[in-house]
């Protein structure tokens, strides 16, 4: 498995993050937290249940807005990053159920600006073929984090954004990911994702105190 399309991921390719500090509802999560994701670097936020993986992804994709500090991403400006530099994979992945999954990644991935090659490279690498005609709410729930990864494959952003993306796959598919994410990294993307479990590329390892 892998993916020969070549191309050269676009800046930028780092975020910065300093002083944040982060509640939610009367609970303060963190603060005066930094962190810097260098180009062709993995970050795994780790932590308790409740520790705010979550929401420090969700800050850095600007979901929520942080009490204190600042969110900044290489040679351009937030809301272009996030717009255009990001891949956002959370917990609910947006795929609507009722709608067959052959048009469900057709429709999320053309949204997000891929071309016949793009999603048919996506379709090879996570070997969806099988599964296209299947509508998305009849997926395991394995077969469906395959297909809501399929567009970070079928457009290329230099930020991937995730959150436990390998909790619902089995060991091939967990292995199978690793090498999209490390081909990911070796064009010169970054990861910043929450885990419980280790990535399965090498990765700097942060720790969010607090959980409960
Ligand atoms: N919309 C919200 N309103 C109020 N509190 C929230 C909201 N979303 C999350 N929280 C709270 O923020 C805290 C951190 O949640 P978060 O999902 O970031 O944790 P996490 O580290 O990702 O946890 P897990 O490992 O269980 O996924 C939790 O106590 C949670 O209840």
């Amino acid at each position: 498995m892998g993916i020969e399309r070549g191309s050269q991921l676009d800046r930028p390719r780092m975020i910065s993050i300093s002083g944040l500090s982060l509640s939610r509802g009367e609970r303060v999560l963190f603060r005066d937290l930094s962190l810097t994701l260098a180009s062709g670097e993995a970050v795994a936020l780790t932590g308790a249940n409740g520790a705010g993986k979550t929401s420090l992804l969700r800050a850095v994709a600007g979901f929520i807005r942080p009490d204190a500090g600042n969110i900044s991403f290489a040679d351009v400006e937030a809301d272009e990053a996030r717009a255009k530099h990001i891949h956002w994979l959370g917990h609910l992945d947006g795929l609507k159920g009722a709608r067959p999954a052959r048009d469900e990644l057709a429709f999320q991935a053309e949204w997000l600006g891929a071309g016949h090659d793009g999603i048919a490279a996506a379709i090879d690498v996570l070997a969806l073929e099988p599964l296209l005609d299947l509508e998305v709410r009849k997926l395991s729930a394995g077969q469906r984090r395959r297909l809501a990864f399929a567009r970070l494959i079928a457009v290329q952003r230099p930020i991937w954004l995730l959150d436990e993306p390998l909790s619902p796959l089995d060991a091939r598919w967990r292995e199978a990911l690793g090498v999209l994410m490390q081909a990911h990294l070796d064009r010169g993307g970054a990861i910043l994702a929450a885990v419980h479990d280790p990535l399965p590329v090498a990765a700097r390892a942060l720790d969010i105190g607090g959980g409960r």
